[in-house]
Protein backbone atom coordinates (compact mmCIF):
# COMPACT_ATOMS: atom_id res chain seq x y z
CA UNK A 1 0.00 0.00 0.00
CA UNK A 2 1.35 3.43 -0.99
CA UNK A 3 -0.38 5.98 1.57
CA UNK A 4 -0.57 9.26 -0.61
CA UNK A 5 -2.02 11.77 1.76
CA UNK A 6 -2.78 12.04 5.65
CA UNK A 7 -5.26 14.02 6.92
CA UNK A 8 -5.61 15.10 10.54
CA UNK A 9 -8.72 16.24 12.44
CA UNK A 10 -9.13 17.45 15.77
CA UNK A 11 -12.60 16.97 17.63
CA UNK A 12 -14.66 18.02 20.66
CA UNK A 13 -17.59 16.32 21.99
CA UNK A 14 -19.44 17.03 24.96
CA UNK A 15 -20.16 14.25 27.22
CA UNK A 16 -23.74 13.31 28.25
CA UNK A 17 -22.62 13.58 31.85
CA UNK A 18 -19.17 14.20 33.78
CA UNK A 19 -17.00 11.54 34.10
CA UNK A 20 -14.91 11.79 37.03
CA UNK A 21 -12.13 9.74 38.19
CA UNK A 22 -9.58 9.72 41.29
CA UNK A 23 -7.48 12.07 39.22
CA UNK A 24 -9.99 14.30 37.64
CA UNK A 25 -13.28 14.86 36.20
CA UNK A 26 -14.15 14.80 32.17
CA UNK A 27 -17.01 17.12 30.73
CA UNK A 28 -15.87 16.32 27.00
CA UNK A 29 -13.85 14.60 24.63
CA UNK A 30 -10.98 16.52 23.04
CA UNK A 31 -9.40 14.09 20.75
CA UNK A 32 -7.93 13.56 17.22
CA UNK A 33 -8.96 11.32 14.20
CA UNK A 34 -6.78 10.43 11.61
CA UNK A 35 -7.34 9.55 7.91
CA UNK A 36 -4.98 7.44 5.81
CA UNK A 37 -5.37 7.68 2.16
CA UNK A 38 -4.47 4.92 -0.52
CA UNK A 39 -6.01 4.85 -4.07
CA UNK A 40 -10.02 4.84 -3.63
CA UNK A 41 -9.45 3.46 0.10
CA UNK A 42 -9.42 5.32 3.39
CA UNK A 43 -8.04 3.79 7.30
CA UNK A 44 -9.44 5.78 10.43
CA UNK A 45 -7.45 5.69 13.49
CA UNK A 46 -8.73 7.95 16.74
CA UNK A 47 -6.71 8.79 19.36
CA UNK A 48 -7.22 7.97 23.08
CA UNK A 49 -5.51 10.71 24.58
CA UNK A 50 -7.31 13.13 27.21
CA UNK A 51 -7.42 17.08 27.03
CA UNK A 52 -4.49 16.58 30.18
CA UNK A 53 -1.83 14.72 31.30
CA UNK A 54 -3.80 12.95 33.98
CA UNK A 55 -4.35 9.62 32.94
CA UNK A 56 -0.33 9.44 31.48
CA UNK A 57 2.05 12.05 30.40
CA UNK A 58 -0.21 12.58 26.39
CA UNK A 59 -2.13 14.71 25.77
CA UNK A 60 -4.43 15.50 22.43
CA UNK A 61 -2.31 18.53 22.27
CA UNK A 62 1.29 16.24 22.58
CA UNK A 63 -0.31 13.48 20.10
CA UNK A 64 -1.17 16.31 17.60
CA UNK A 65 2.88 17.49 17.46
CA UNK A 66 3.96 14.13 17.42
CA UNK A 67 1.77 13.06 14.47
CA UNK A 68 2.76 15.97 12.38
CA UNK A 69 6.64 16.55 13.32
CA UNK A 70 7.66 13.51 13.31
CA UNK A 71 5.06 10.34 12.77
CA UNK A 72 3.79 11.28 9.54
CA UNK A 73 6.64 12.02 8.11
CA UNK A 74 8.31 8.83 9.44
CA UNK A 75 4.99 7.21 7.74
CA UNK A 76 5.68 8.65 4.44
CA UNK A 77 8.97 7.36 4.51
CA UNK A 78 7.95 4.03 4.08
CA UNK A 79 7.49 3.31 0.27
CA UNK A 80 5.64 0.33 0.23
CA UNK A 81 3.83 -0.59 3.22
CA UNK A 82 2.82 -4.75 3.28
CA UNK A 83 1.61 -4.92 6.42
CA UNK A 84 0.65 -2.76 9.87
CA UNK A 85 3.83 -4.29 11.31
CA UNK A 86 5.95 -2.80 9.30
CA UNK A 87 4.75 0.57 10.95
CA UNK A 88 5.16 -0.26 14.29
CA UNK A 89 8.53 -1.15 13.66
CA UNK A 90 9.37 2.19 12.05
CA UNK A 91 7.81 3.94 14.86
CA UNK A 92 9.85 1.83 17.61
CA UNK A 93 12.91 4.66 17.40
CA UNK A 94 10.65 7.50 18.69
CA UNK A 95 10.65 7.14 22.60
CA UNK A 96 6.66 6.51 24.13
CA UNK A 97 4.28 8.86 22.73
CA UNK A 98 2.36 5.87 22.58
CA UNK A 99 -1.29 6.85 21.98
CA UNK A 100 0.18 9.04 19.10
CA UNK A 101 1.81 5.84 17.74
CA UNK A 102 -1.01 3.62 18.54
CA UNK A 103 -3.43 6.62 16.68
CA UNK A 104 -1.94 6.63 13.19
CA UNK A 105 -0.75 2.71 13.30
CA UNK A 106 -4.96 2.00 13.80
CA UNK A 107 -5.68 3.77 11.17
CA UNK A 108 -2.86 2.27 8.72
CA UNK A 109 -4.56 -1.16 10.25
CA UNK A 110 -7.88 -0.10 9.27
CA UNK A 111 -6.54 0.70 5.85
CA UNK A 112 -4.54 -2.73 5.49
CA UNK A 113 -7.66 -4.47 6.18
CA UNK A 114 -9.88 -2.75 4.05
CA UNK A 115 -7.42 -3.66 0.98
CA UNK A 116 -7.66 -7.43 2.32
CA UNK A 117 -11.29 -7.53 1.80
CA UNK A 118 -11.20 -8.34 5.76
CA UNK A 119 -12.70 -7.62 8.89
CA UNK A 120 -9.70 -5.85 11.22
CA UNK A 121 -10.49 -8.40 13.55
CA UNK A 122 -9.92 -11.25 11.05
CA UNK A 123 -6.93 -9.04 10.64
CA UNK A 124 -5.89 -9.39 13.84
CA UNK A 125 -6.57 -12.85 14.38
CA UNK A 126 -9.82 -12.67 16.03
CA UNK A 127 -12.63 -14.90 15.37
CA UNK A 128 -15.57 -14.61 18.03
CA UNK A 129 -18.89 -13.43 16.46
CA UNK A 130 -19.90 -11.63 19.09
CA UNK A 131 -18.34 -10.05 22.54
CA UNK A 132 -19.18 -9.61 25.99
CA UNK A 133 -19.05 -5.95 27.64
CA UNK A 134 -19.22 -4.40 30.95
CA UNK A 135 -19.07 -0.98 31.59
CA UNK A 136 -17.31 1.62 33.42
CA UNK A 137 -19.25 4.23 36.30
CA UNK A 138 -17.11 7.05 37.24
CA UNK A 139 -17.03 8.23 41.26
CA UNK A 140 -20.53 9.80 41.56
CA UNK A 141 -21.67 12.63 44.19
CA UNK A 142 -23.01 10.16 46.55
CA UNK A 143 -23.15 6.07 46.58
CA UNK A 144 -27.25 6.40 46.04
CA UNK A 145 -25.89 7.69 42.44
CA UNK A 146 -23.51 5.18 41.84
CA UNK A 147 -26.15 2.82 42.82
CA UNK A 148 -28.47 4.44 40.53
CA UNK A 149 -25.90 3.98 37.71
CA UNK A 150 -25.40 0.17 38.81
CA UNK A 151 -28.92 -0.65 38.58
CA UNK A 152 -29.28 1.23 35.50
CA UNK A 153 -26.28 -1.10 34.01
CA UNK A 154 -27.29 -4.26 35.01
CA UNK A 155 -30.85 -3.28 33.50
CA UNK A 156 -29.00 -3.28 30.10
CA UNK A 157 -27.15 -6.26 30.37
CA UNK A 158 -23.73 -5.56 30.74
CA UNK A 159 -21.64 -8.52 31.72
CA UNK A 160 -19.08 -6.36 33.89
CA UNK A 161 -19.72 -3.28 36.18
CA UNK A 162 -16.60 -1.27 36.76
CA UNK A 163 -16.72 1.62 39.57
CA UNK A 164 -14.38 3.81 40.56
CA UNK A 165 -12.78 4.24 44.09
CA UNK A 166 -10.45 6.27 46.04
CA UNK A 167 -9.58 6.58 49.29
CA UNK A 168 -12.77 7.78 51.47
CA UNK A 169 -14.86 6.31 48.33
CA UNK A 170 -14.13 2.76 48.49
CA UNK A 171 -15.58 0.41 51.02
CA UNK A 172 -19.04 2.26 51.65
CA UNK A 173 -19.84 2.18 47.58
CA UNK A 174 -18.43 -1.38 47.39
CA UNK A 175 -20.37 -2.74 50.33
CA UNK A 176 -23.76 -0.74 49.09
CA UNK A 177 -23.25 -2.46 45.54
CA UNK A 178 -23.12 -5.85 47.41
CA UNK A 179 -25.80 -5.45 49.77
CA UNK A 180 -28.29 -4.20 47.06
CA UNK A 181 -27.32 -6.49 44.00
CA UNK A 182 -25.56 -9.28 45.74
CA UNK A 183 -23.12 -11.29 44.97
CA UNK A 184 -24.33 -12.11 41.10
CA UNK A 185 -22.95 -9.26 40.19
CA UNK A 186 -19.53 -9.42 37.95
CA UNK A 187 -18.35 -6.74 39.76
CA UNK A 188 -14.45 -4.67 39.92
CA UNK A 189 -13.41 -1.19 41.08
CA UNK A 190 -10.71 0.67 39.77
CA UNK A 191 -8.22 3.09 42.07
CA UNK A 192 -6.36 4.77 39.01
CA UNK A 193 -3.02 5.13 41.26
CA UNK A 194 -4.89 6.74 44.24
CA UNK A 195 -3.78 4.42 46.85
CA UNK A 196 -0.23 3.79 48.63
CA UNK A 197 1.13 0.47 50.40
CA UNK A 198 0.29 2.59 53.60
CA UNK A 199 -3.28 1.88 52.24
CA UNK A 200 -2.80 -2.00 52.80
CA UNK A 201 -5.33 -2.36 55.46
CA UNK A 202 -7.94 -0.73 53.08
CA UNK A 203 -7.30 -3.01 50.00
CA UNK A 204 -7.63 -6.04 52.41
CA UNK A 205 -10.66 -5.53 53.23
CA UNK A 206 -12.22 -5.51 50.23
CA UNK A 207 -10.97 -8.94 49.92
CA UNK A 208 -13.93 -10.34 51.31
CA UNK A 209 -16.51 -8.11 48.61
CA UNK A 210 -15.97 -10.92 46.20
CA UNK A 211 -14.61 -8.76 43.46
CA UNK A 212 -13.17 -9.37 39.80
CA UNK A 213 -10.27 -7.54 40.38
CA UNK A 214 -8.82 -4.60 41.88
CA UNK A 215 -7.51 -2.65 39.24
CA UNK A 216 -4.37 -0.42 39.34
CA UNK A 217 -4.05 0.66 43.30
CA UNK A 218 -0.88 1.42 43.66
CA UNK A 219 1.47 4.02 41.43
CA UNK A 220 0.91 4.07 37.68
CA UNK A 221 4.36 3.52 37.02
CA UNK A 222 4.86 0.78 39.51
CA UNK A 223 5.32 -2.87 39.08
CA UNK A 224 7.05 -4.11 42.12
CA UNK A 225 4.91 -2.83 44.96
CA UNK A 226 1.75 -4.66 43.40
CA UNK A 227 3.18 -7.54 43.66
CA UNK A 228 3.48 -6.85 47.92
CA UNK A 229 -0.37 -6.07 47.74
CA UNK A 230 -1.27 -9.05 45.05
CA UNK A 231 0.63 -11.59 47.38
CA UNK A 232 -1.77 -10.44 50.52
CA UNK A 233 -4.54 -10.47 48.92
CA UNK A 234 -7.01 -12.95 46.92
CA UNK A 235 -9.08 -10.67 45.05
CA UNK A 236 -7.10 -10.43 41.51
CA UNK A 237 -4.86 -7.25 40.67
CA UNK A 238 -4.85 -5.85 37.27
CA UNK A 239 -2.90 -3.91 35.58
CA UNK A 240 -4.01 -1.07 33.35
CA UNK A 241 -1.48 2.39 33.58
CA UNK A 242 1.67 0.43 34.84
CA UNK A 243 1.67 -2.02 31.45
CA UNK A 244 3.26 -0.26 28.18
CA UNK A 245 4.65 -2.78 26.42
CA UNK A 246 4.84 -6.74 26.24
CA UNK A 247 8.38 -6.49 28.35
CA UNK A 248 6.27 -4.65 31.20
CA UNK A 249 3.85 -7.21 31.35
CA UNK A 250 6.65 -9.99 31.49
CA UNK A 251 7.84 -8.50 33.86
CA UNK A 252 4.86 -7.78 35.92
CA UNK A 253 3.80 -11.57 35.40
CA UNK A 254 7.00 -13.25 36.76
CA UNK A 255 6.91 -10.30 39.74
CA UNK A 256 3.57 -11.99 40.07
CA UNK A 257 2.14 -8.10 40.47
CA UNK A 258 -1.07 -9.09 38.79
CA UNK A 259 -3.53 -11.81 37.69
CA UNK A 260 -4.96 -10.09 35.14
CA UNK A 261 -4.00 -7.27 32.29
CA UNK A 262 -6.15 -4.36 31.46
CA UNK A 263 -5.04 -3.68 27.34
CA UNK A 264 -5.53 -0.54 25.94
CA UNK A 265 -4.64 0.09 22.40
CA UNK A 266 -3.25 3.73 22.92
CA UNK A 267 -1.81 3.04 26.21
CA UNK A 268 0.68 0.37 24.24
CA UNK A 269 1.31 2.01 21.20
CA UNK A 270 -0.65 0.15 18.61
CA UNK A 271 -2.83 -2.63 18.24
CA UNK A 272 0.58 -4.43 16.78
CA UNK A 273 1.89 -4.24 20.17
CA UNK A 274 -1.69 -5.24 22.10
CA UNK A 275 -1.51 -8.34 19.99
CA UNK A 276 1.42 -9.07 21.16
CA UNK A 277 0.42 -8.35 25.14
CA UNK A 278 -2.61 -10.68 24.48
CA UNK A 279 -0.60 -13.62 22.97
CA UNK A 280 2.27 -13.32 26.11
CA UNK A 281 -0.50 -13.14 28.08
CA UNK A 282 -1.95 -16.30 26.93
CA UNK A 283 0.96 -18.28 26.71
CA UNK A 284 1.15 -17.28 30.88
CA UNK A 285 -2.60 -18.29 31.48
CA UNK A 286 -3.17 -14.53 32.53
CA UNK A 287 -6.57 -13.71 31.32
CA UNK A 288 -6.83 -9.91 29.78
CA UNK A 289 -10.10 -7.32 28.95
CA UNK A 290 -10.00 -4.20 26.95
CA UNK A 291 -10.05 -1.23 28.77
CA UNK A 292 -11.43 2.19 27.34
CA UNK A 293 -10.47 5.64 27.58
CA UNK A 294 -14.48 7.48 26.62
CA UNK A 295 -13.80 6.32 23.15
CA UNK A 296 -15.72 8.05 20.14
CA UNK A 297 -17.19 5.27 17.73
CA UNK A 298 -13.86 5.27 15.41
CA UNK A 299 -11.76 3.92 18.52
CA UNK A 300 -14.46 1.58 19.82
CA UNK A 301 -14.64 -0.15 16.64
CA UNK A 302 -11.00 -0.76 16.92
CA UNK A 303 -11.81 -1.92 20.56
CA UNK A 304 -14.16 -4.38 19.59
CA UNK A 305 -11.88 -5.88 16.71
CA UNK A 306 -9.48 -6.15 18.99
CA UNK A 307 -11.61 -7.87 21.60
CA UNK A 308 -12.31 -10.44 19.13
CA UNK A 309 -8.56 -12.29 20.02
CA UNK A 310 -9.78 -15.24 22.16
CA UNK A 311 -7.57 -14.67 25.58
CA UNK A 312 -9.84 -11.62 25.66
CA UNK A 313 -11.57 -13.84 28.27
CA UNK A 314 -13.29 -11.21 30.59
CA UNK A 315 -15.85 -8.56 29.42
CA UNK A 316 -13.98 -5.36 28.42
CA UNK A 317 -15.11 -1.55 29.00
CA UNK A 318 -16.27 -1.04 25.78
CA UNK A 319 -20.09 0.32 26.21
CA UNK A 320 -22.14 1.08 23.62
CA UNK A 321 -22.07 4.24 21.96
CA UNK A 322 -24.50 6.06 24.02
CA UNK A 323 -23.03 5.39 27.26
CA UNK A 324 -21.55 8.72 26.61
CA UNK A 325 -22.66 10.37 23.57
CA UNK A 326 -25.88 11.41 22.64
CA UNK A 327 -24.74 11.26 18.88
CA UNK A 328 -21.50 9.49 18.00
CA UNK A 329 -19.54 9.92 14.34
CA UNK A 330 -20.04 6.53 12.99
CA UNK A 331 -22.92 5.02 11.51
CA UNK A 332 -24.45 2.92 12.73
CA UNK A 333 -23.74 3.92 16.72
CA UNK A 334 -22.12 1.12 18.34
CA UNK A 335 -25.02 -0.56 20.14
CA UNK A 336 -25.76 -3.61 22.43
CA UNK A 337 -26.83 -6.54 19.66
CA UNK A 338 -28.41 -8.43 22.63
CA UNK A 339 -28.09 -7.61 26.96
CA UNK A 340 -24.19 -6.66 27.81
CA UNK A 341 -23.02 -8.21 24.07
CA UNK A 342 -21.28 -6.17 20.83
CA UNK A 343 -21.62 -7.77 17.07
CA UNK A 344 -18.49 -7.76 15.70
CA UNK A 345 -18.50 -6.22 12.64
CA UNK A 346 -17.67 -8.63 9.30
CA UNK A 347 -17.42 -5.80 7.22
CA UNK A 348 -14.07 -4.90 5.70
CA UNK A 349 -12.16 -2.70 8.32
CA UNK A 350 -13.09 -1.47 11.38
CA UNK A 351 -16.49 -2.25 9.98
CA UNK A 352 -18.20 1.12 11.08
CA UNK A 353 -18.73 4.10 8.25
CA UNK A 354 -18.09 7.50 9.45
CA UNK A 355 -21.33 9.77 10.35
CA UNK A 356 -20.83 12.76 8.50
CA UNK A 357 -23.08 14.85 9.86
CA UNK A 358 -21.83 14.49 13.01
CA UNK A 359 -18.81 14.19 12.35
CA UNK A 360 -18.42 18.01 11.15
CA UNK A 361 -20.07 18.83 14.04
CA UNK A 362 -17.50 17.65 16.00
CA UNK A 363 -14.50 18.62 14.20
CA UNK A 364 -12.59 22.70 15.29
CA UNK A 365 -9.32 21.65 12.84
CA UNK A 366 -8.74 19.57 10.07
CA UNK A 367 -5.35 19.24 8.17
CA UNK A 368 -4.18 17.44 5.24
CA UNK A 369 -0.86 16.05 4.72
CA UNK A 370 0.87 14.67 1.33
CA UNK A 371 3.73 13.08 0.83
CA UNK A 372 5.43 15.88 -1.73
CA UNK A 373 6.72 17.11 2.15
CA UNK A 374 10.10 16.53 3.32
CA UNK A 375 10.38 13.81 5.55
CA UNK A 376 11.56 12.92 8.84
O1 LIG B 1 -14.10 4.07 28.09
C1 LIG B 1 -14.60 3.70 29.17
O2 LIG B 1 -15.82 3.58 29.36
C2 LIG B 1 -13.68 3.42 30.35
C3 LIG B 1 -13.34 4.72 31.00
C4 LIG B 1 -12.42 4.45 32.14
O3 LIG B 1 -12.75 3.68 33.03
C5 LIG B 1 -11.15 5.13 32.18
C6 LIG B 1 -10.82 6.00 31.20
C7 LIG B 1 -9.64 6.78 31.31
C8 LIG B 1 -8.89 6.71 32.41
C9 LIG B 1 -9.42 6.09 33.59
O4 LIG B 1 -10.23 6.99 34.25
C10 LIG B 1 -10.28 4.87 33.33
C11 LIG B 1 -9.43 3.65 33.31
O5 LIG B 1 -8.37 3.68 33.94
O6 LIG B 1 -9.80 2.60 32.75
MG1 LIG C 1 -8.03 1.76 34.57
Amino acid sequence: MKINQIDVHRLRMPLKSPFETSFGRLTYKDFLVVSVHSEDLIGYGESASLPFPIYNEETTGTVSYMLKEFLIPKLFSIDQIDHPEEVSKAFEPIRRNNMAKATLEGAVWDLYSKRKGISLAKALGGYKREIEVGVSIGIEPTVEEVLEKVERFIYEGYKKIKVKIKPGFDIEPIRAIRERFGQTVNLMADANSAYTLDHMHVLKELDQYNLLMIEQPLAHDDIIDHSLVQEQLNTPICLDESIHSVEDARKAIELGSCKIINIKTGRVGGLMEAKRIHDFCKSKNIPVWCGGMLEAGIGRAHNIALTSLDNFMIPGDTSASDRYWDLDIVVPAVILSSPGKLEVPDYPGIGYEINEEAFNRYVVERETFTNEKVVF
